[in-house]
């Protein structure tokens, strides 16, 4: 608990941006929560990694990984909770666009084919994100046994996910952030 109170601040105080801006999907919001600012900062990634085991403890899988580039350093902070308690997780990215030269995957990393996997974001908001890299990980042959985000921004990311068959869950909300508008 006090790992994800630590965190919450390190997000209010790094990662929240107010004004209006356009998101991934196209929309326009108030406020974006610029998370690589938290998950690539060296005192906070250590608690991205110990929150968001925490958060799918209960879950059977042993690799993790999402679509590039938000999900890349949510997975490996796992991957190194993980590892700091000799335990063993390892990480995949998923390309947006398959590589045309060298191995030419999607996946890079660990071989997912026949696994358990976690699928992670940083932060989430149509949801569509997180869906492009189950049908990836889906397509190479592994098993999605849940999504997991950083930030929920409270739009329609869970519906989307749960239409899909899929367990969604978050380790913080955007209202925990003090965003409550759109
Ligand atoms: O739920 P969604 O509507 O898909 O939006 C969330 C996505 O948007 C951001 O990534 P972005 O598309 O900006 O790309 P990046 O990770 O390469 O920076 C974020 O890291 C999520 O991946
Ligand atoms: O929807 C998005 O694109 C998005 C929202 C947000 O708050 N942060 C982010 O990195 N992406």
């Amino acid at each position: 608990m006090a790992d994800r109170d630590a965190l919450i601040e390190h997000i209010k105080q790094l990662a929240v941006v107010h004004g209006r801006v356009t998101l991934s999907s196209g929309r326009e919001a108030d406020y974006y929560i610029d998370m690589r600012r938290v998950t690539l900062d060296g005192a906070a990634s250590p608690l991205v990694g110990s929150v968001m085991r925490d958060l799918t403890a209960d879950l059977d899988f042993d690799a993790v990984g999402g679509l590039t580039l938000g999900a890349d350093p949510v997975a490996t902070a796992m991957l190194h909770s993980a590892a700091s308690e000799g335990k063993r997780l390892d990480a995949f990215v998923v390309r947006k666009v398959e590589k045309a030269h060298g191995m030419q995957r999607r996946i890079e990393g660990t071989d997912i084919a026949g696994r358990r996997v976690l699928v992670v974001e940083d932060t989430s908001t149509t949801g569509g994100s997180a869906l492009t890299a189950v049908e990836a990980v889906r397509a190479a042959g592994a098993v999605v046994v849940a999504v997991a985000v950083v930030v929920d921004r409270r739009t329609e990311a869970a519906a989307a996910i749960e239409a899909q068959g899929l367990e969604y869950r978050y380790a913080v909300s955007a209202d925990e952030l003090g965003l409550d508008e759109y």
